[in-house]
């Protein structure tokens, strides 16, 4: 019983028992009314002749039902006019979003007046240079510190913190949105123990954010922790994350504080890391929670749950006997999710089990409304829209699928972009490309790629290097298209579209981050592609993109180097494509090998356990 209560509160939004049953009794009013009118004008409509002409007798006493009543209008009546447009309708908390300004470039609320958060965390950003903080923060952090707001934010009778749901452009500052409270909330905790968890999609990420979280627990003995997967070890991150102790049977302890992992590897860990306890998780964040749903359906979201509730099964000794306690006392971590393009769609959200949650966002077309002065919003400003930054230039080049490299080329070397980003569409895609302008000349600029088939060290070696200076250019597969925050991208450019509009709202968004001017260039096939990709962005209110002209003067006498560079690196990849097969050869020859010695120790050996 207790349960289904808990279970029926979930995801209702600000709806209390009181208001469910007004809105019902105003939409049997309504609906009432809607049946009295009808009545009216389907008199009227039975004496017009067409109703005559159909030989159908309408009667139309009081008793008839509407659906009888409507049986003659089928016939030659007004029954085949266009019905209305369905509109859909969100529930209260998606409906009524706090919104946040995205204007970067006038900050009001100061650092280190910021006394929502304890002082050493205001130290901590002032030796990280951040003086002010940006509105996406100075609106969810005082929320989140405070837990339980009065007024709107504050629900009567609820002990739990509720969830939370952040949309806001790429670049504003989410990242901090969320560090700065669990630092600030975890700061004077006695034992570690996992009490965040931050799931973000790819191990990139997972080491960016890392790497801001330790700078914010300077000064304290909090322990922070990525947990990526790809080539690591399992074995070497258990023996970071947990240890044994000693005393009567298998015990455990945490190592850290605050663990931020993907989604795959934290289930490797529920599933096989002995001593892996998530039954004191006091939050729970989805970084880039759009792309994190993908996965819901992968159910690593279930197999955490499930691990909760085991753990609070296994704590509380006495659970069989007080199981309804146990139930109210249940403790679900406080979910907090986060995205440039986050989704408004509830059936999705609905999967995520949200509890009384709260919205966000920032909206489409508030250039000229400074916060406070947003003018009334309705939910076409927001949902399923996306808000890039302000200080981000849009644009689009047109460009024959046959000219791209060159017109490529001429971008790189006609502009004045020391820093920039190349998307391509596949792994294969951006390493044909990387190797082709590695070919050519560009103005003293460095080429390198970075791809998922890149190990993780060299995908670091690439990052840092693009991001000190030393690579100019670098070719991308949209591994780096989420989250990822390297300072002073000057251009992205989209060798290939994106398939879908939010992948073009994180790769542009990879510039014109906090408050620095930054340039998105697509280019596109006029043939077919340019038509259908604006399209896709006009149908989420994506108008500001400007056509980038790139004149036939601009590369016209490149054409000849560039010919003999596309012979090369078609000569090039077939060698390589060569040598991967010989290797791969060499491998399945050496794993027979090794299987034949195996079979035949075991034959002469047959009790031998080695
Ligand atoms: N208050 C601030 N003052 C100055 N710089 C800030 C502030 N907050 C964040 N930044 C910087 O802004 C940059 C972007 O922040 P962050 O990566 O958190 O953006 P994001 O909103 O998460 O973007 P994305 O949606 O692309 O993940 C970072 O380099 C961060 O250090």
């Amino acid at each position: 019983m207790e349960e289904d209560q808990i279970l029926a509160r979930r995801y209702t939004g600000e709806e209390d028992g009181e208001s469910v049953r007004n809105q019902s009794s105003n939409n049997l009013k309504k609906l009432l009314r809607t049946i009295e009118k009808r009545k009216k004008s389907q008199t009227t409509n039975a004496t017009k002749p067409s109703d005559v002409d159909s030989g159908i007798e309408c009667t139309l006493d009081s008793k008839t039902s509407v659906l009888d009543k409507h049986v003659p209008q089928v016939i030659g009546g007004h029954a085949f006019d266009k019905g209305k447009k369905v509109v859909a309708v969100l529930p209260k908390w998606l409906a009524e979003p706090v919104v946040i300004s995205t204007d970067l470039s006038c900050l009001t609320v100061k650092a280190k007046k910021f006394t929502v958060l304890d002082e050493l965390l205001r130290k901590n950003l002032k030796a990280n240079g951040v003086k002010y903080l940006f509105p996406v923060q100075a609106e969810v952090i005082p929320w989140l510190v405070r837990r339980n707001c009065s007024g709107k934010l504050h629900k009567p009778g609820c002990t739990a913190p509720r969830d939370l749901c952040v949309s806001a452009p790429t670049g504003s500052g989410k990242t901090l949105t969320y560090v700065l409270p669990i630092v600030n909330s975890l700061k004077d905790r006695l034992v570690p123990k996992l009490r965040a968890l931050i799931v973000v999609p790819v191990q990139e990420l997972a080491l960016q954010v890392v790497d801001v979280f330790r700078k914010y627990i300077q000064g304290t003995k909090l322990r922070v922790e990525a947990s990526t997967g790809g080539k690591t070890d399992l074995k070497a991150e258990q023996w970071k994350l947990v240890r044994r102790v000693g005393g009567l049977g298998e015990a455990y302890e945490s190592k850290i504080d605050i663990l931020v992992t993907t989604p795959g590897r934290l289930v490797e860990h529920l599933t096989h890391t002995k001593g892996f306890d998530v039954s004191n998780l006091k939050y729970l964040i989805l970084d880039e929670a759009d792309r994190i749903m993908e996965n819901v359906q992968d159910d690593w979201m279930h197999v955490l749950e499930k691990s909760i509730n085991r753990s609070d099964k296994n704590r509380g000794r006495t659970a069989s006997i007080a199981s309804v306690r146990t139930l109210r006392n249940r403790r679900q971590p406080q979910k907090l999710l986060f995205s440039a393009t986050l989704s408004h769609d509830p059936e999705k959200l609905k999967e995520l089990g949200l509890f009384q949650p709260i919205l966000f966002t920032s909206v489409v077309g508030s250039e000229s409304d400074p916060l406070g002065e947003i003018r009334s919003i309705s939910t076409d400003d927001y949902a399923g829209k996306y808000t890039t930054p302000r200080e981000l230039k849009e644009f689009y080049v047109a460009a024959p699928a046959r000219l791209k490299p060159l017109v490529l080329w001429a971008l790189l070397v006609n502009r004045d972009w020391r820093k920039i980003l190349v998307f391509a569409k596949s792994v294969e895609d951006s390493h044909r490309l990387a190797r082709l302008l590695n070919s050519l000349p560009l103005s003293g600029r460095v080429v390198s790629e970075l791809s998922s088939k890149l190990s993780r060290a060299e995908r670091e070696d690439t990052l840092r290097r693009f991001s000190d200076g030393t690579v100019n250019v670098l070719v991308a597969s949209d591994v780096l298209a989420r989250g990822m925050d390297v300072p002073g991208v000057e251009a992205v450019v989209s060798y290939d579209p994106p398939k879908h509009v939010e992948g073009y709202v994180h790769r542009a968004g990879r510039t014109g981050r906090a408050g620095a001017e930054g340039v998105a260039v697509t280019l596109l096939d006029p043939d077919g592609q340019m038509e259908t990709f604006l399209h896709k962005l006009r149908s989420v209110n994506k108008t500001n993109l400007e056509e980038m002209t790139v004149a036939e003067e601009e590369y016209s006498d490149m054409v000849g180097e560039y010919k003999a560079a596309l012979a090369s690196l078609n000569n090039a990849i077939a060698e390589e494509t060569d040598a991967k097969k010989l290797d791969l050869k060499r491998k399945k020859q050496n794993c027979i090998k090794t299987n034949v010695k195996s079979k035949k120790f075991k034959r002469n050996f047959p009790n031998n356990n080695t």
